[in-house]
């Protein structure tokens, strides 16, 4: 394990962060931490990186207002500079939000691990890649960790943290702790697992949804409809095993399994992805124009931050651990 030189700042007393990638998710990042009150440095190699960044932001920003922004919150505190080597130079905490090609990642986190000054945590938003395989670059790697967020990372509490081989584990529990003072519900993983647990989950449901696409079984908006008038409702607030537990009536998870455990072996599910050709893409996107109708995705973003507003508020959650923070 190589260690990572001492944190030079506790988790609460952080106060700048840098976001390097800033589209849909490095965006959300700098959101959040806005409207939690921090610094923002932003870097994204795209020509047109700031305006996009400062228009999602300003969209975030009604949702922010209405969850409650942390003292001093301010776009004005978010700073969008020329070089990666600029955005992270003073940075107690690096979010890492590039895309989602290994190769990149890890010339990227190379160069982060370079840039950044030592006893900085440098956190990857990746959504599956083990944090073994992009740290092999990185003269420091015991501060590389994996900070799995959830879309939108400024309303979604979830962070999914796990170091690789090479991280220290002080790094992990840092970041861990510093994600709470930021206001985000963390769960550290003991192990890398290829996509973490959320998506892991999600993925399984994805692959068996398009399976259903492709095969003429379900439309798009069937499968939607399945998950949000049926078992979405119940996961927003008890998650699929105490869900099941109840399945078993009295007897709770214990008869479930005995009632309904043999029927996992029925050929219920493939496992295998299924190709992703020209048709079944053209259905899925089809299926989800037809299902929009007529909504932009701009519509959609405002529909669903509040909608999960109010699942939060709704299910006691609102304000998130807002209190414990800073
Ligand atoms: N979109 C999602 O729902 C989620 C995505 N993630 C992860 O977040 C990361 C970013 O994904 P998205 O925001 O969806 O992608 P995106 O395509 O919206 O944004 C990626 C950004 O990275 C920038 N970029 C390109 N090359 C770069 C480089 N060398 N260094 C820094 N920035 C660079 C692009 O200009 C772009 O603005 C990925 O690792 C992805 O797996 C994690 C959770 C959810
Ligand atoms: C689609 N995705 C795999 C990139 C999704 C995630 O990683 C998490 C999320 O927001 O659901």
């Amino acid at each position: 394990m190589d260690r990572t030189p001492t944190m030079t700042t506790t988790p609460q007393d952080v106060r700048r962060v840098a976001c390097v990638g800033a589209g849909v998710i490095g965006g959300g990042w700098v959101a959040h931490f806005l409207a939690r009150g921090y610094d923002v440095t932003a870097w994204d190699p795209a020509p047109d990186a700031e305006p996009r960044l400062r228009r999602l932001v300003e969209a975030a920003w009604p949702a922010l207002t209405r969850l409650g922004l942390a003292e001093g919150a301010s776009q004005d505190r978010l700073t969008v500079t020329a070089t990666l080597e600029e955005a992270v130079a003073d940075a107690e905490f690096v979010q890492e939000s590039a895309p989602e090609k290994l190769e990149l990642k890890r010339d990227l986190l190379a160069k982060l691990d370079a840039a950044t000054p030592a006893g900085t945590v440098i956190a990857s938003s990746t959504s599956g890649y083990p944090m073994t395989d992009m740290q092999t670059g990185a003269a420091t790697p015991g501060r590389l960790v994996v900070g799995h967020p959830f879309n939108p990372p400024y309303l979604i509490p979830l962070v999914e943290v796990v170091g690789g081989e090479r991280t220290d584990a002080d790094a992990v529990a840092w970041a861990s702790r510093f994600y709470e003072a930021a206001g985000k519900s963390v769960i550290t993983m003991k192990s890398e697992v290829p996509g973490f647990i959320a998506n892991r989950l999600q993925e399984a449901l994805w692959r068996e949804a398009l399976h259903m696409v492709a095969n003429g079984e379900a439309t798009v908006q069937e499968i939607d409809d399945s998950i949000t008038e049926g078992p979405g409702l119940r996961w927003a607030f008890m998650g699929p095993m105490l869900t099941f537990a109840l399945a078993g009536g009295e007897g709770g998870m214990a008869h479930m399994l005995d009632h309904f455990g043999p029927s996992l072996k029925s050929p219920w599910t493939r496992l295998e992805a299924p190709e992703l050709d020209k048709k079944l893409y053209d259905a899925v996107v089809a299926g989800c124009d037809e299902e929009a109708a007529g909504r932009t995705i701009a519509d959609l973003v405002a529909e669903r931050d509040q909608g999960v507003i109010d699942v939060l508020r709704a299910t006691g959650r609102l304000p998130h651990r807002r209190e414990e923070a800073k």
